[in-house]
């Protein structure tokens, strides 16, 4: 078989060339002459999936280790009768980390704990419901504007609701142009308008969920406005001007942990062992070295005893501090004159980061209780009494 892989994805090789020859691209290059006689294609979201790049090819299955699917014509795959597989969820905790390095950055700014800000989402999928779950844990108010769901048990309101009537708006839903509630500028003049005095808008869906140029002309006239932003309309370049004005930004990062994106690639290797029929011979646990998937051990001498918040936020920035990232964006971008690739070169060289899962915590009982667990820390029971 031949491979084509986009190069960023990492153990492709580990996981594949029992299966043939595995070729390495950069995503943003790759060319139908490259895929004409490939079998298998593996790609990031930065790589336009369609008829253009495989209408000649031999090219029976894709595989997209990412959650977002938006850069694959589907439609034509099926219509094609080529195999398709993206991994659903498979960053969802580090996006999760983001957003909530987010918050505590701006309970910082306003001397604010988490439980006292009230938190809109919008997309309540792997992504959004998770937050959703992992705020609820801590007390934070939430609302949910998802139209597909049917929930009783979940705060679901319309979008105008959520806009109106939360401190911080957070967008976690697919960029879709079609069906009965497409999202392409889903945020536009008018939703902005409606957000509440001094709200923070998050955007770590796709960038083109929010109308870039509408973003501008509104935070022109509202200054009360505070906005992160992970993704970006025009990425990878982005404009100069839009980033100057946002308080957070970071380049498409939010859902890079190192668990996430192994997570990723092991999710592709098995959709394809399921459309190939070839028994699944590899794992993530075999592939890779022991120590560097090993939790962290941590022992958290709480007294005075903290609260969840506090704790949480605490141990959360061990592991990931969203203001690095947009230091580093910033400083990186501003000195140079190539903005595309100093986009994608800071995704490309992102450093290791690890989830909240990594960290096993033992120490005082009572801090140790259900909010940090919600949040995906590991508790060691063994140990939670003995500190
Ligand atoms: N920034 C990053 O690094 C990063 C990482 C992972 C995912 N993403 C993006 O986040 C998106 C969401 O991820 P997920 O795993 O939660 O996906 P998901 O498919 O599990 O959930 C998406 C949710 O959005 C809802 N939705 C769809 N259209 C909507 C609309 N018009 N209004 C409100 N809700 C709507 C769906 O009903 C669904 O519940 C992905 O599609 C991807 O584009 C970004
Ligand atoms: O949809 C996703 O999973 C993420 O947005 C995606 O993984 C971002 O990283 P990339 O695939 O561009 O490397």
């Amino acid at each position: 078989m031949k491979i084509v892989a986009d190069e960023n994805m990492p153990l492709v090789r580990e996981f594949f060339s029992a299966w043939g020859e595995v070729v390495p691209v950069a995503g943003r290059e790759i060319t139908a002459d490259q895929v004409a006689d490939a079998d298998l294609l593996l790609v990031r979201s930065i790589t336009r999936v369609d008829k253009a790049l495989l209408g000649q090819s031999a090219v029976r299955f894709v595989g997209s280790a990412t959650i977002g699917t938006d850069h694959v014509d589907r439609q034509w795959l099926q219509q094609q009768g080529i195999g398709f597989s993206a991994a659903p969820g498979c960053n969802a905790a580090a996006v999760v980390q983001y957003v909530l390095s987010v918050l505590a950055t701006l309970c910082d700014w306003r001397q604010c704990t988490l439980a006292s800000l009230s938190v809109g989402i919008v997309g309540a999928g792997n992504v959004g419901g998770r937050l959703y779950r992992q705020l609820s844990a801590l007390g934070v108010e939430c609302r949910i504007n998802d139209p597909f769901l049917e929930d009783p048990n979940l705060p679901l309101c319309s979008l105008d609701e959520v806009l109106e009537r939360s401190d911080v708006v957070s967008l976690h839903t697919p960029l879709t142009r079609s069906g009965p509630f497409p999202t392409w500028h889903l945020i536009g003049e008018s939703q902005l308008e409606r957000l509440s005095t001094g709200a923070l808008l998050i955007n770590s869906g796709r960038g083109a969920v929010v109308e870039q140029a509408a973003l501008l002309k509104v935070l022109n006239r509202r200054p009360d406005l505070r906005v992160a932003l992970d993704v970006w309309e025009t990425e990878p370049d982005v404009d100069l001007t839009l980033l100057e004005r946002v308080d957070l930004a970071t380049p498409h990062i939010a859902g890079y942990s190192l668990e996430g994106r192994l997570r990723g690639t092991e999710m592709v290797y098995q959709a394809a062992c399921a459309f190939f029929d070839r028994p699944q011979s590899c794992t993530l646990q075999q592939l890779m070295p022991r120590p560097l998937l090993q939790a962290l051990q941590l022992s958290c001498d709480t007294s005075p005893p903290e609260s969840d918040d506090a704790l949480g936020r605490r141990l959360g920035r061990l592991l990931y501090d969203v203001r690095e990232d947009d230091l580093r964006m910033r400083q990186q971008l501003g000195a140079s004159d190539q903005v595309a690739l100093t986009f994608d070169r800071l995704r490309k060289n992102y450093p290791m980061r690890r989830e909240n899962s990594s960290l096993s915590l033992s120490g005082a009982g009572s801090a140790l209780s259900a909010g940090l667990q919600a949040l995906g820390f590991t508790i060691n029971p063994d140990k939670e009494e003995s500190l």
